[in-house]
């Protein structure tokens, strides 16, 4: 399971090595690793490392230490390299090293230079250990060609504070308005950013690569922290083996594949999964129309529709395959055809259509809710089947529907404490749809997907996603066996996979390219070549 975990769980991890004295050895394990990916990163740039100029912002813990070791091992390959200090202590070692490798050392105003540590024993102390503002700090970061961000990491608390933050705060603006800004690489996680929430308080830099030692942190799987991150590479430093179960899994390409639905030799439309469709309205046909093709794309063995007869006749001139009911549903009734799982509510409006959802609620089977359906779940429902797929807009409405205020902005901003708060509220499965796609149930794991491109948000790309995961959803619920709490969890985040390989497909990064326009009926007809793009495990 490519997952990630919390930084009380790393720690854990690390403590029989650290007491059994191997502490300066992981250091050096992960120094090295984040030495070898900056190397890479300045080769690609620059052909070789000779003259190549590394700054590091150096922090007063471990993490500051990765980066001083780091540092140290860059200047060894011809490296020029600074540290600039930016708290009151630093990494003992970590400086004699860099100065013995003939590093320099800067620090902010207030932040001793880190003499103390060296003058006694280098006569040119002076030369190479001096104060600098944030403004020349900034400059010194400028003409770098690569800046490694090493001011905070497992152990931060809160966002960055005094000195610290005023020079993040300058190279973030520094960063913003400038194209020939080097490459951050941040050291285990982006400073600033909370390791366990991936939430951002106060100034942050954003980061092409993060070098995170032993697992990815849970801040590398979470919006908005993720953002910041760039790249992810794992450096191995001997403690995986005692890291447990991740707080947050991601499905690669080989779990993904392995859990694509496939039918059975024996199997016919019945067992292959009947999915029921309440979706679109007469304002809104396109959502029935989307939702359908993307279902049918999703391998759903039939897929029956519910709604008006207008949308009916909208849908039947495309897609033939869809079985259409157009009747009124009666209350407390249920919708007539059996199925195996509902999707309900992308584009409804009207009461007629609403009863339609309501009472297919009711008839018991996993449904996935959908933007006007959301509304017909409540607190204490209890029924992790039913998978709600709100985006940070819709969520906000809904938790301030269950009694706590939230709006957009705020579930951007704290989208685990939201997405958590709505799963305990409501008993049922959350998907939470953005760049990265979260999805909790109310037992077992979590799943941070992040397999789309920003392409996708386009108008009725949502209603692809709830098209496809109803069809997974009903092959599920047929498929025998696999009765466990993680299952529904799963086939959110199997939905998320699907949705955004379609997605790459369709803009043509999946084939290398750089990217294209798409619409929703683009990636709704990729969605079946999901399944020859996964069979090579990419
Ligand atoms: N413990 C180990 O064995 C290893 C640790 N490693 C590195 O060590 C890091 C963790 O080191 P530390 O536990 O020393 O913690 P950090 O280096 O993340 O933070 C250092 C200290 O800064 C202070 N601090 C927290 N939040 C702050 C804020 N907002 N503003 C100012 N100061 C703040 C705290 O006192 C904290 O202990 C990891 O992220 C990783 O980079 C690696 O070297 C691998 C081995
Ligand atoms: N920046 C992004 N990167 C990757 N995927 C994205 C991004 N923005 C949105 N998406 C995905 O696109 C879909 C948009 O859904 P939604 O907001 O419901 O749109 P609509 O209501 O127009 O159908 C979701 O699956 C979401 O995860
Ligand atoms: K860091």
């Amino acid at each position: 399971m490519n997952g990630a975990y919390s930084a009380d769980q790393v720690r854990a991890a690390e403590r029989p090595a650290l007491d059994a004295g191997m502490g300066a050895v992981l250091m050096s394990r992960a120094a090295f690793g984040l030495a070898v990916a900056v190397q890479r990163l300045i080769r690609q740039r620059r052909g070789g490392l000779y003259g190549a100029r590394a700054v590091a912002l150096v922090g007063k813990g471990n993490n500051g230490g990765d980066g001083l070791w780091a540092l140290a091992n860059l200047a060894r390959r011809g490296v020029a390299v600074s540290a600039v200090l930016v708290d009151r202590e630093a990494h003992a070692e970590g400086l004699a090293a860099l100065r013995a490798a003939g590093g320099h050392v800067l620090s902010l105003p207030g932040v001793p230079t880190g003499r103390e540590y060296l003058s006694f024993q280098d006569p040119q102390s002076d030369r190479y250990s001096r104060p600098v503002g944030v403004g020349e700090g900034v400059e010194v970061c400028c003409r770098a060609d690569v800046v490694i961000d090493a001011i905070l990491g497992t152990g931060a608390r809160g966002g960055l504070r005094g000195p610290a933050a005023s020079l993040v705060g300058a190279l973030a603006l520094a960063q913003a308005g400038q194209d020939g800004f080097p490459p951050v690489v941040a050291c285990d996680v982006p400073s600033g950013v909370d390791p366990d929430t991936g939430e951002i308080h106060g100034p942050v830099l954003y980061a092409e690569l993060t070098v995170t030692f032993a697992a990815a942190k849970a801040a590398l799987f979470l919006p908005p922290g993720a953002r910041c991150a760039g790249r992810v590479e794992v450096v191995p430093i001997g403690v995986e083996e005692s890291l447990g179960e991740p707080v947050l899994g991601r499905l690669d390409a080989g779990e993904a594949r392995a859990l694509l639905p496939r039918p059975s030799a024996d199997g016919h439309k019945y067992t292959r999964g009947v999915l029921g469709v309440v979706a679109g309205s007469e304002e809104y046909p396109g959502a029935a129309l989307l939702a359908c093709s993307a279902a049918l794309a999703a391998g759903a063995g039939m897929v029956r529709y519910y709604g008006p007869a207008s949308v009916c006749a909208v849908i039947n001139a495309v897609l033939p395959e869809v079985v259409c009911h157009s009747g009124t549903a009666v209350p407390e009734k249920r919708l007539p055809g059996r199925v195996q799982a509902w999707l309900l509510g992308s584009g409804v409006s009207g009461d007629e259509q609403l009863d339609r959802c309501r009472a297919a609620l009711g008839s018991g089977e996993p449904a996935v809710v959908d933007a006007g359906a959301l509304d017909l779940v409540g607190p204490g429902t209890d029924r992790p089947e039913l998978i709600l797929t709100p985006h940070a807009g819709e969520l906000a409405l809904l938790l301030s529907r269950l009694g706590t205020e939230w709006n957009r902005e705020e579930v951007e901003a704290r989208s685990l404490a939201a997405l958590s708060e709505a799963v305990e509220s409501t008993g049922v499965t959350v998907l939470l749809k953005g760049p990265q796609t979260l999805v909790r149930s109310p037992g077992g794991l979590g799943y941070s997907q992040a397999d789309g491109t920003p392409w996708l948000a386009t108008a009725g790309s949502g209603d692809v996603l709830a098209g496809v995961l109803g069809a997974l959803l009903a092959q599920a619920a047929s498929a025998e066996g696999a009765d466990d709490d993680g299952r529904w969890a799963r086939v959110a985040a199997l939905a998320a996979v699907v949705h955004g390989r379609a997605g790459r497909i369709a803009s043509g990064e999946a084939a290398g390219g750089v990217g294209r326009p798409l619409t929703a009926r683009d990636v709704a007809a990729a969605v079946p070549l999901v399944w020859d793009d996964i069979r090579t495990g990419r």
